[in-house]
């Protein structure tokens, strides 16, 4: 696969920042956004806005980060660092939620802002345990898809963002024009959970043209931090001034390669893992 450009030793690489939540098994969230970013060559700034307590099994509680420090976090990175690309994950509420657009649209991150953001709606954990509160759904359609420059829900969130049960081409492609009706620039609807087929298909629009990602479907369990994966590795790629089509054809890539590296952690679903990277000549 086409792997981003390098950054040589001692020269200061490429900034992403993630702002979401922590995930205490280090497959998903935070960790996961970290871990993919450094993998991909760029360097991670993050801005916590919960802490989850949780395992291979489950998400047993998470504790919200006061929305202004929230925000502190973003304006101070950004301000300081500087960063060619953002990503959101757990936000866990209506109030971290509004802060969070506010800061943004503040330092220039967004659709139709010099900084491209990814919105990965996170609303649930793959055990389907909450990582938002479900008063904040309202304000996952109207504050922050309309400041994506990609959203990348899984088919649970888009039935719960959307109302739309993706069960083949015909509702997918539904799904898409409805998350970019909400104001995405661009939408993928992301086929990880369609197990119908053998392969898993991502679908991106742009109000306009439909494009197909497609990889053979991995046959493992331990697929935690699969979505926080793709989008991290799609800001990456955003960071280094590619095209959105460009980015997600280097995230599906990626992702699948670290669904190929995943393994065993605990008792429940182990995590994909980009340390496949440090074989890579
Ligand atoms: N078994 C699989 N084989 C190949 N690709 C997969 C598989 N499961 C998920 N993917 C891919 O991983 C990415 C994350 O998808 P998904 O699992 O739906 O997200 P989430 O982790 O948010 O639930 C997508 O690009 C999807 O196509
Ligand atoms: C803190 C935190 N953020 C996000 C998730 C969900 O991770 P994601 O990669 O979207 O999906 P699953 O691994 O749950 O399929 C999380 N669990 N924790």
């Amino acid at each position: 696969m086409k792997l981003l450009p390098l950054t040589p030793d001692g020269q200061t690489p490429v900034r992403v920042l993630t702002i979401a939540g922590t995930d205490s098994g280090g497959g998903a969230g935070i960790q996961a956004d970290s871990r993919t970013m450094a993998l991909c060559g760029v360097h991670a700034c993050v801005a916590v806005a919960a802490v989850t307590v949780q395992n291979s099994v489950g998400v047993s509680g998470f504790h919200e980060i006061p929305p202004e420090t929230v925000a502190a976090q973003v304006r101070c990175v950004v301000d300081d660092i500087g960063v060619g690309a953002a990503k959101t994950g757990m936000l866990a509420s209506t109030a971290i939620i509004e802060a969070v657009a506010a800061v943004c649209t503040e330092v220039g991150i967004g659709r139709d802002q010099p900084v491209p953001l990814v919105v990965d709606p996170v609303c649930a954990s793959m055990h389907g345990d909450p990582l938002l509160h479900a008063e904040a759904l309202d304000a996952v359609r109207n504050t922050l898809i309309p400041i994506a420059t990609v959203v990348t829900p899984n088919l649970d969130e888009i039935r719960l963002i959307t109302g739309i049960d993706v069960v083949d081409d015909a509702t997918a492609r539904r799904a898409a024009e409805a998350l970019h009706a909400l104001g995405a620039q661009w939408s993928i609807v992301k086929g990880g959970h369609l197990r119908t087929s053998a392969s898993s298909t991502d679908l991106l629009f742009d109000g306009d043209r439909f494009l197909e990602f497609s990889s053979p479907r991995i046959d493992t369990g331990n697929d935690h931090g699969g979505g926080d994966t793709l989008a991290a590795a799609i800001a990456s790629a955003l960071a280094h001034g590619w095209s959105v089509p460009d980015a997600v054809a280097f995230g599906k890539e990626w992702v699948t390669k670290c669904l190929e590296a995943s393994y065993d952690l605990g008792a429940g679903h182990g995590p994909v893992s980009p340390l496949w990277r440090l074989r890579h000549p």
